[in-house]
């Protein structure tokens, strides 16, 4: 067994039991990342053998249609040559529904019902709702008897759309259950590759002395999608990429970039120093807005070869938006590891390619020995592919084989590619670790109340700046690497994005 607040390693022969309750079962997030999720999980034997998971929504439809509906996202999400019937039946077995309007708090008594708690298991509540429901369904089930010791609550983004708001889910949230109880889900921290990041500065002392201002000239973060706003314009509309990607996902791999090494693996030490580099990033402010940051809007074009419309026209458009599809900018972190060194984001929607990498530059030779054949050496680059082609490789000089009088050097690419270095190793969703990790309750890869908060306070600053000096986003074509202004914002300090896509 895994003990409580320590990292899982591998996989548990036995895993915790519990009473997954999964609200919003039938939406769309439940249909293509958790149901498939725990269908995995269930394949690899993580579940305890008698663990239920009771789906919540508004439909009043009984345990057997709800089982069909289950079926049916799962051979379309997981793929239906891929399931296996054995994994399905098992999974089906556990499976119950219950129907009710979630903003009425009597109507709880349907779930406590259903659930005939007649033991001590854990209680998972999963909240795949819009959070304007996240009050009611903790009232429903504290007056339901169903927010124990054992009770944990997980809670989906977005958690607020600024710092009040995101204070005032996290306030009513805590009316009823203690910080070690929620579990605020940033799906980045389930990938395996942004795990990796732990392993690859935590494991490899080759890295461990480097990793300061002596040794690293930037960090560059990079999350280019392809994909638009996909029906969801309502949503985004009100969020834009820096709401939507950098407060969370973004600032979450920076962190884990930039944190002091952690004590121990587990949640309090991590979240210690992760609170401690979000608390220390430098405000942006309206000085410094025009040059530290980019908002950019995509316009029509093509994505490979297909033709897609621009943000203004999608399905649902309000014509004059002057939301952000795109950001560029450039942070620092004003503590003494990172003095002087730059952090560049960049994230943005309906880009030439979807990649998500960091790319660590190092400093240069202090001293070019082989100034005669390479008047500058480049430099050394770490780069950690989080997605697609995961991976990490080293970029850095070789002396050319042969017996010419001067030496020849070249830049060449150490590279190890998860997908060859781990063969039959399946990459598991980032959905799969997260569940696991909050069915065994274990914190450390959930964001705490703080994190959530600095972030929003880092990010209010820069959207206030932008309203304050009418920074309006300025257009790319769909296809492309964003506004012309990203590559000026990074040139200006004589440096240049690591685009070889
Ligand atoms: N979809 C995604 O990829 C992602 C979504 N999220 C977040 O997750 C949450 C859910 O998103 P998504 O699945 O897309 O949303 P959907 O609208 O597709 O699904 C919402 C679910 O909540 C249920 N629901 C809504 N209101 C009530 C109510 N009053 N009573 C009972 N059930 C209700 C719906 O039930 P019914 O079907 O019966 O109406 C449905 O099952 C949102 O906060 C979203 O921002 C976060 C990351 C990614
Ligand atoms: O949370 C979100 O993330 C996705 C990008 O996730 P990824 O795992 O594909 O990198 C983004 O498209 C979406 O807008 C945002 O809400």
């Amino acid at each position: 067994m895994l003990s409580k607040g320590t990292a899982s390693t591998g996989t548990a022969a036995t895993a915790t039991c519990c009473d997954f309750i999964l609200f919003g079962t039938l939406g769309d997030l439940a249909r293509r990342k958790l149901l498939p999720a725990l269908y995995q999980l269930e394949k690899a034997n993580l579940l305890h053998a008698k663990t239920r998971i009771i789906g919540v929504a508004r439909d009043s439809i009984d345990t057997e249609t709800f089982t069909a509906k289950v079926q049916a996202s799962l051979e379309e999400f997981v793929g239906k040559a891929q399931l296996d019937n054995a994994v399905w039946e098992r999974l089906a077995k556990r499976l119950a529904y219950c129907g009710f309007d979630l903003a009425s708090v009597s109507e709880y008594s349907l779930l406590a019902k259903t659930l005939k708690r007649d033991d001590n298991r854990a209680v998972l509540s999963y909240l795949a709702t819009p959070p304007q429901l996240f009050p009611s369904i903790c009232k429903g089930l504290s007056e339901h008897q169903l927010v124990t010791e054992n009770a944990r609550v997980v809670l989906e983004k977005p958690l607020g759309h600024d710092l009040p708001s995101s204070r005032d889910i996290n306030q009513e949230v805590g009316n009823y259950f203690a910080e070690s109880q929620i579990y605020r889900i940033d799906h980045y921290l389930g990938k395996e590759t942004v795990l990796n990041l732990l392993a690859l500065r935590f494991a490899n002392p080759i890295f461990a002395d480097q990793w300061t201002h002596n040794a690293i000239d930037h960090v560059q973060i990079t999350a280019a999608e392809q994909v638009g706003v996909e029906g969801r314009w309502s949503y985004y509309d009100d969020a834009g990429q820096l709401r939507d990607m950098v407060q969370n996902h973004l600032l979450q791999v920076l962190a884990l970039i930039a944190m002091e090494p952690p004590t121990r693996l587990d949640a309090e030490s991590v979240r210690e120093e992760k609170i401690k580099v979000l608390r220390s990033l430098r405000p942006i402010t309206q000085q410094n807005v025009r040059e530290d940051t980019v908002r950019g809007q995509y316009s029509g074009g093509f994505v490979g070869d297909k033709k897609v419309p621009g943000y203004l026209e999608e399905e649902g458009a309000n014509a004059s938006s002057k939301t952000e599809t795109f950001v560029a900018l450039k942070a620092h972190i004003d503590n003494w590891r990172w003095s002087q060194v730059p952090f560049y984001l960049r994230t943005g929607k309906r880009m030439a390619q979807k990649r998500t990498e960091i790319v660590i530059t190092f400093k240069p030779q202090p001293h070019n020995i082989f100034h005669e054949t390479m008047a500058q050496l480049p430099p050394n680059r770490l780069v950690i592919r989080l997605q697609p082609d995961e991976g990490v490789e080293i970029q850095m000089m070789n002396k050319v084989p042969g017996l010419g009088k001067q030496m020849q050097l070249k830049p060449t690419t150490l590279d190890l590619s998860f997908d060859e270095t781990f063969e039959n190793q399946r990459i598991s969703d980032a959905y799969e670790r997260l569940l696991l990790e909050a069915i065994e309750g274990n914190q450390y890869l959930f964001v705490a109340r703080d994190e959530v908060e600095f972030a929003w306070k880092w990010i209010d600053g820069i959207r206030e700046a932008w309203q304050q000096t009418n920074e309006e986003p300025k257009p790319y074509p769909s296809g492309s690497l964003g506004p012309a202004a990203a590559i000026t914002l990074i040139a200006h300090d004589g440096r240049e994005w690591d685009d070889d896509f």
